[in-house]
Parts: structure tokens; C-alpha cells; sequence
């Protein structure tokens, strides 16, 4: 777990050797802390350097470890061991020193990092706070300011940056381990007082107050309801008023809450689900690491339409070449334009420069002839995709891969009209595509292994969370909206009001309600889908009888709203009014709560008080049981893509791990009866059934979420 080794006959040697990320596991705490008495206890040893194995230094704390007690040597005794030691040692920093790892170098009493290096404090990010001294050295050595930014955002920084603030003292584009044996021979004999950050004073603004009210007030906006970033001020605070031996305290006192609050599980959960979500799998027994990717040096978007730009967008950036395709002139002219805006704007955020040569537009399908994967993002109309695909399979060379932008049609159908159903698969993206980080990876029954591991590593590639799903109406993430969206509309005809719902979800933690969202997203969309399910539009009977459509209830209001030409901000009126169309400060409209309430007086329907947990329960509740069907259809292969899914497509607030991870933590037993109850209470509403696997999952015990893929048995796994 950590190689010993004299080099150059004085220097101690000291390799952390636990891959891939070198973690401070248990034995890793234990070899440093014998290898540090090694090297202290010899006298042939004058300084010593800490290195990692593979070229990565130390990816922080073992996190699995924290699901359960500690075992092994604590980690801080270790450290403070390091910085007290009478030799120098040098922490020689490659790949990544994040968290624990930071720590560690941080008492070292000099930091040589190679070039390419990262660093930073990510404790945040899972719900936790540099709790071995992190927050307490940091601001003593770079100040608070830069401290206060770096801890409560966990952001990673690079070797120049740390460099720049005083967090390294060399960057080398060399091997950092010899620079930093050449650096500890040199050091020897040096007084190591002042090296030793512990001992330093923090460098103390006079405006502190100040700015840590300006901190708290901004995490408190940017992350509603999430305890960590506040923590993490608390503890800087502590670093700027208290001696250190004080600090330390206040961070192991802050530290034990955040542990015992529920969002730290919540946010590790979240950190290992991203990575299981690549595990692929397929019914054939192809899986992530068994099938090989195509490598996609070119590839076509077919429509530039909102998605199709955004697409463009994400494929360009990643050095591949795109040719971008539209039915007419103005549409490609404008298209081009707003692309070549988009990739400037990005390369300028990120300082590089636009790859603009990647790029050709045409209005001719014929130029798709040597591309290496097509991805088909016209308008949602299955006869019109269809018509492409067809076009498509004629003209692309045979081994072109054939992959469709649809937010929800059958895409083994799209694949039966090619002559190539092997090579079809969808890539849904979420708007706007090159911001989003989901993808889902659609797998049809024909879709062969190379072509969803070509798409789950392109989207990889693209900087995308990739999770594959089956091929169902919506997929996963939006037929788990359907019902979701029902039960908001169902409260609003009960007696609640947009406001009501919004602030609800809000507190939750979602960063907007469901209303506020469809505002955003526009409410045409929904309202055109609607009618193409022969929901809504002329030829609907809608009286006949009223608020039931096809054997269900149903909720005209969003037909009502559209009705209206209220299609949310972009013309300035929705569920909320707004100044002028294009503005996002969302107001009641007293025309709104006017059409509910004649709504409702039509109807008969006599408005109750809603409560808050009413409204939570209904619209989660129904979400995560609409994941169960999916869970129990293998349209999903776990419940952690689920939740996957919702963190990164449609923003669920991460300190609650995603719905399924949110309901196995209410209790899924109260989740059941929950359901039952408002299943009683609306027996017209097959989504408030309580799903076989809830009820199955009760019955065993509630296994916690980790375990309920043991107990899903698929007649037919799509994954
Ligand atoms: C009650 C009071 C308790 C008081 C305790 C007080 C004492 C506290 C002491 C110390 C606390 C320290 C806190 C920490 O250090 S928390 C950890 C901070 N570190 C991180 O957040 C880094 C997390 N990792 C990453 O960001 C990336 O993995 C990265 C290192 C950048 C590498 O990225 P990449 O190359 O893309 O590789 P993957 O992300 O796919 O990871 C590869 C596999 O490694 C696993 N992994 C990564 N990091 C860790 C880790 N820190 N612990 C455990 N496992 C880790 C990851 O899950 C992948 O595994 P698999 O291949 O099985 O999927």
C-alpha cells in the first residue's frame, strides 16, 4: 500500500501504491504512518519525499469507507506526524492530490507539482468538509479569501494556479518525484518552522464578517438547503479567529454533524452511482468492458434546431468534425450563425480557440456519404424521422452508425426502416445540449454492442454522463415526467396554486418548481405532444366526459394556458407573468389564479388546503414509482442510472441523491403507504398504484437502494 525505498543514499522514498487513485485506505494510513517512522528513525535518511504510484499522487480519503466505522490508524495523527518530523519531506505532486491527498501535501513542508497536476479540496461535492486539517491550513496559507472560494466550491485547480497562490512551491513539466529529491536534498539542514503550516497565522482581512456573510448568502443561493458549503464557512471562520489546535476541534465537531446529517450518503451515493451508471450492460451479455467502441472521427446533425446546435456544439469541441445539415437556406444561414456564436463564446470561456474548421453546413444529405456516425435531431414527427432514416441508410456507406436525438419515440422502429437496424441507436441529449450533462444511451432490441459502446464513449468523449436505457416511450427520464407533471397539474385542480407547488419543490431543494421550469422550457412543446397522443385538439371530445381522457383522469389546464398563447417566458406570459417575453422573473398572475378558479367552480370542485408534504409526497412519490415499473420492465438496469438520470437531466437536488435514493431513505414501507393512501384517495390515477417491486422490496425488509437490483427479476431485461 506504500513502497519504501532510499534513493540517492539519504532520501526516503515514499510511494503510495493503491490504484487506481492511490486512496488513503486503512492500509494506505498504516504504511505511511510506519514508512514516516521508518525514515525518521533511520540516520541515513536526511529528508524524504512522498510520491504516488501510475503518476497520480492521492485521489483523498478512501470514500467507501466512510459507509462504515473507521478502522485503522486515523488519518490526522498521521499527518500531524509528518509536519512535526525534524526532516524534510517533500510531497511530489502528479496527476491529482484532491481532498486527503491535498491534505497530506499540505504537511509536507514543500510541494513540487508537475505541470499537468490538479488540486483541490472536493469534500464538498460529497457533502462533507476538509476534515484533516484542510480547512484549517488552507487559509493560513493563501489567506482567506482564495481559501474560503477553494473549500466551499471544490473546485479543482492547476499546478500554475496553485503555484500562483502560494500552494506549491515549483512546477516542473519533468518527473515531479526526481525534482522533488533534488529539491529534498537541497533542503536538508534548513529550518523547517516556517514550512510547517500549522504554525502559520492566518492572514486575516478586516472585512471578514463581511465576507463571509457575502459566501454565505451566495452557497446559500447557488445550493439551497445544503448544509455542506455552510459548513465549510464555519470552519474557515474557525481557521481566521482560533488557534489552530481550536480550529481543529471546530472542524471535527462540523465534520460529525455533516456526517450524521443524511447528505453526506446522499452526495458519496450520488459520487459512485455517476460511475456505475457506465457500467453498461446488454441482455447479449456485452457489457462496458467486454465490447469496443468505435473510434468517430466525423459525424452529421441532421436539424439545427435548438438540439441540433447544441450537438453540433458538443461534437466540434471535442476535435471532431461535423457536418451540419438543413432543409432550407435561411434555416441552415441561421443555424450556421448561432452555431459559430456558440463555439465562440465557449472557446472564449474556456481560453482556447474555436475549432470553426471542424465545421461544414449543407442542405444536401448526399454529403453525409463518408461520415462516420449520423445523429438525426429534426422535429419530434416519427413519419418525418422515419423519411430521414430511410434517405440515411441510402446514402451513408454501410458501416455508418445511425443514431437519433428523439426525446421519446420508438427507436427500434426508426432502426426497422434502415438497412442496418444494428448500427441504430438513440442519443437523447437534454436541452441545451452542449450545457447538459446527460445522455441517454437508447438501446434497442437490435441495436449490436458496438454500436451503444461507440455511443455511451462518444458521449463520454463529449464530456457527457452517459447512462443506457431501453427503448420505451420516454425512456426513462421523461416517462418518469409524465406522472410527475400529472400530479402537479391534479394539485392545481385540487386548490393549489403554481406559487404553492414551485415553493414546495424549492425548498426541497429543486433550484426551480415545476412550473417555473415549464415557463423556461417553454409550455408548446408539451401542449404539441399532447395533442399528437390525441389527448387534446379539436377532435377531443373534451366534455364527454370532462378531465378523463383515454380510461384516465386528465388535467386540460396546460391545454387551457396554451390555449391562451401563454407558452411561458419566451412570450412573456405562462404559468407566471414576466415583464416583457424573454424575462425570467417569474410573478403570480392573478389571470392564472383566475382561470383556476373558474376552473374549478365549472367543475364542481371545491378547493381544500394543500399541505407542502401533500404536494412532496404526491409528485416524488409517483416519480420514483413510475422508476420502479422501469426498474421491474429493465428499462433501466439499476436504480442508481435512475437517479443518474434526474441529478444530471433534470436537476434533483444532489444533497437527496436522486428519487429513488430519496424514497429508499424516507423509508420505502411509509413510501407504500403513502401511495396506497392516495391511491384510495384518486383511484383514477394508475401512476399512484404502488409498483410490484415497491411492494416486493417492503416485503424483504427494504434492502437498502444498493442492494434492489437482487431482487429484480425481468422477464424481459431490455439492458
Ligand atoms: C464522524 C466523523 C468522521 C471524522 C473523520 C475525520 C477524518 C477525515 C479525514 C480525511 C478526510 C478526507 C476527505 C476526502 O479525502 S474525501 C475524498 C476527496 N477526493 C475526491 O473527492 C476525489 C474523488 N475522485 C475523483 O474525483 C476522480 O476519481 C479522480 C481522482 C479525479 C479520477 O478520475 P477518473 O480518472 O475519471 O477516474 P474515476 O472517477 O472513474 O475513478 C476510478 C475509480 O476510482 C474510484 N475512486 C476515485 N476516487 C476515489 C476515492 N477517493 N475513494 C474511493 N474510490 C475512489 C472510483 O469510484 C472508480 O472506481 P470504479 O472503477 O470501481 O468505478
Amino acid at each position: 500500500m506504500a513502497r519504501y525505498e532510499l534513493v540517492k543514499r539519504s532520501v526516503a522514498l515514499i510511494t503510495l501504491t493503491n490504484p487506481p487513485v492511490n486512496a488513503l485506505s486503512s492500509p494506505v494510513r498504516h504504511a505511511i504512518a510506519k514508512s514516516m517512522e521508518r525514515a525518521l528513525s533511520d540516520p541515513k535518511v536526511t529528508a524524504v519525499v512522498i510520491c504516488g504510484e501510475n503518476g497520480r499522487f492521492c485521489g483523498g480519503a478512501d470514500i467507501r469507507e466512510f459507509a462504515g466505522p473507521l478502522r485503522g490508524p486515523p488519518l490526522i495523527p498521521v499527518l500531524d506526524a509528518i509536519e512535526a518530523g525534524r526532516k524534510p519531506v517533500v510531497a511530489a505532486i502528479e496527476g491529482v492530490a484532491l481532498g486527503g491527498g491535498f491534505e497530506l501535501a499540505l504537511v509536507c513542508h514543500y510541494r513540487i507539482a508537475h505541470s499537468k497536476a490538479r488540486l483541490g479540496l472536493p469534500e464538498v461535492t460529497l457533502g462533507i468538509l476538509p476534515a484533516a486539517g484542510g480547512s484549517q491550513r488552507l487559509p493560513r496559507l493563501i489567506g482567506i479569501p482564495a481559501a474560503l472560494e477553494l473549500i466551499t466550491t471544490g473546485r479543482h485547480i492547476s499546478a500554475q494556479e496553485a503555484l500562483k497562490l502560494g500552494i506549491v512551491d515549483q512546477v516542473t513539466d519533468q518527473n515531479a518525484c526526481e525534482m522533488a529529491v533534488e529539491f529534498a536534498l537541497k533542503s536538508v539542514g534548513k529550518p523547517l518552522s516556517s514550512r510547517r503550516v500549522s504554525m502559520l497565522t492566518t492572514p486575516c482581512p478586516p472585512d471578514l464578517d463581511a465576507l463571509l456573510e457575502a459566501a454565505t448568502m451566495q452557497v446559500k443561493k447557488k445550493a439551497r438547503g445544503v448544509m455542506a458549503p455552510l459548513a465549510c464557512i464555519q470552519a474557515v471562520r474557525a481557521a481566521a479567529t482560533m488557534p489552530f489546535s481550536k480550529g481543529m476541534k471546530r472542524e471535527s465537531e462540523l465534520m460529525t454533524t455533516l456526517f450524521n446529517s443524511g447528505q453526506a450518503q446522499a452526495f458519496q451515493y450520488c459520487f459512485f452511482a455517476q460511475r456505475t451508471a457506465g457500467k453498461w450492460t446488454l441482455p447479449s451479455g456485452a457489457q462496458w468492458n467486454n465490447s469496443k467502441p468505435r473510434e468517430i472521427r466525423s459525424a452529421a446533425v441532421i436539424g439545427l434546431g435548438t438540439m441540433g446546435r447544441g450537438i453540433v456544439v458538443s461534437l466540434a469541441r471535442v476535435g471532431i468534425s461535423v457536418i451540419a445539415v438543413e432543409s432550407e437556406k435561411k434555416l441552415l444561414e441561421n443555424g450556421r450563425q448561432m452555431v459559430i456564436g456558440m463555439l465562440e463564446r465557449d472557446a472564449k470561456r474556456r481560453g482556447v480557440s474555436a475549432s470553426l474548421n471542424l465545421l461544414n453546413f449543407t442542405l444536401s444529405l448526399q454529403d453525409l456519404k463518408d461520415v462516420d456516425l449520423v445523429i438525426e435531431a429534426v422535429f419530434e414527427d416519427m413519419a418525418l424521422k422515419k423519411r430521414v432514416f430511410q434517405e440515411l441508410s441510402k446514402v451513408c456507406r454501410p458501416t455508418t452508425l445511425l443514431c437519433t436525438n428523439t426525446s421519446g419515440l420508438d427507436v427500434d422502429a426508426l432502426a426497422g426502416v434502415t438497412n442496418r437496424p444494428h448500427l441504430v441507436a438513440g442519443m437523447h441529449f437534454f436541452s441545451p445540449a452542449h450545457v447538459m450533462k446527460l445522455l441517454e444511451v437508447v438501446c434497442g432490441p437490435r441495436s449490436s454492442s458496438e454500436t451503444i459502446a461507440t455511443a455511451m464513449s462518444l458521449g463520454k468523449k463529449m464530456g457527457k454522463v452517459s447512462v443506457a436505457v431501453g427503448n420505451c416511450p420516454g425512456f426513462v427520464g421523461n416517462r418518469m415526467l409524465k406522472p410527475y407533471l400529472d400530479q402537479a397539474t391534479f394539485l392545481l385542480e385540487e386548490g393549489a396554486t403554481p406559487e404553492q407547488i414551485d415553493k414546495a419543490l424549492e425548498d426541497f431543494g429543486f433550484a426551480m418548481g415545476v412550473f417555473r421550469m415549464s415557463d423556461l422550457a417553454g409550455l408548446d412543446v408539451g401542449w404539441r405532444v399532447r395533442k399528437e397522443s390525441g389527448l387534446t385538439g379539436p377532435d377531443v371530445d373534451s366534455k364527454n366526459p370532462p378531465r378523463r381522457r383515454q380510461g384516465h383522469r386528465y388535467c386540460p389546464i396546460p391545454d387551457m394556458v396554451c390555449e391562451q398563447g401563454r407558452f411561458g417566458q419566451k412570450t412573456g406570459r405562462g404559468w407566471y407573468m414576466y415583464d416583457k417575453p424573454g424575462d425570467t422573473n417569474a410573478k403570480p398572475d392573478p389571470l392564472i389564479q383566475n382561470l383556476l378558479e373558474t376552473y374549478r367552480s365549472r367543475y364542481g370542485i371545491q378547493p381544500r388546503n394543500i399541505s407542502d408534504q401533500e404536494i412532496i409526497e404526491r409528485c416524488l412519490f409517483v416519480l420514483a414509482n413510475e422508476g420502479f415499473r422501469i426498474l421491474e420492465d429493465g428499462m433501466a438496469a439499476r436504480p442508481e442510472d435512475i437517479d443518474v438520470i434526474y441529478l444530471f437531466g433534470y436537476a434533483f437536488p444532489r444533497h437527496r441523491g436522486g428519487p429513488m435514493f430519496y424514497v429508499s431513505m424516507v423509508g420505502l414501507e411509509r413510501v407504500l403507504e403513502r401511495l396506497e393512501y392516495y391511491h384510495q384517495a384518486h383511484p383514477d390515477v394508475p401512476h399512484l398504484e404502488p409498483s410490484a417491486l415497491l411492494k416486493k422490496l417492503v416485503a424483504c425488509g427494504s434492502p437498502p437502494v444498493q442492494k434492489w437490483r437482487e431482487y429484480i427479476k425481468t422477464m424481459h431485461s431490455h439492458l
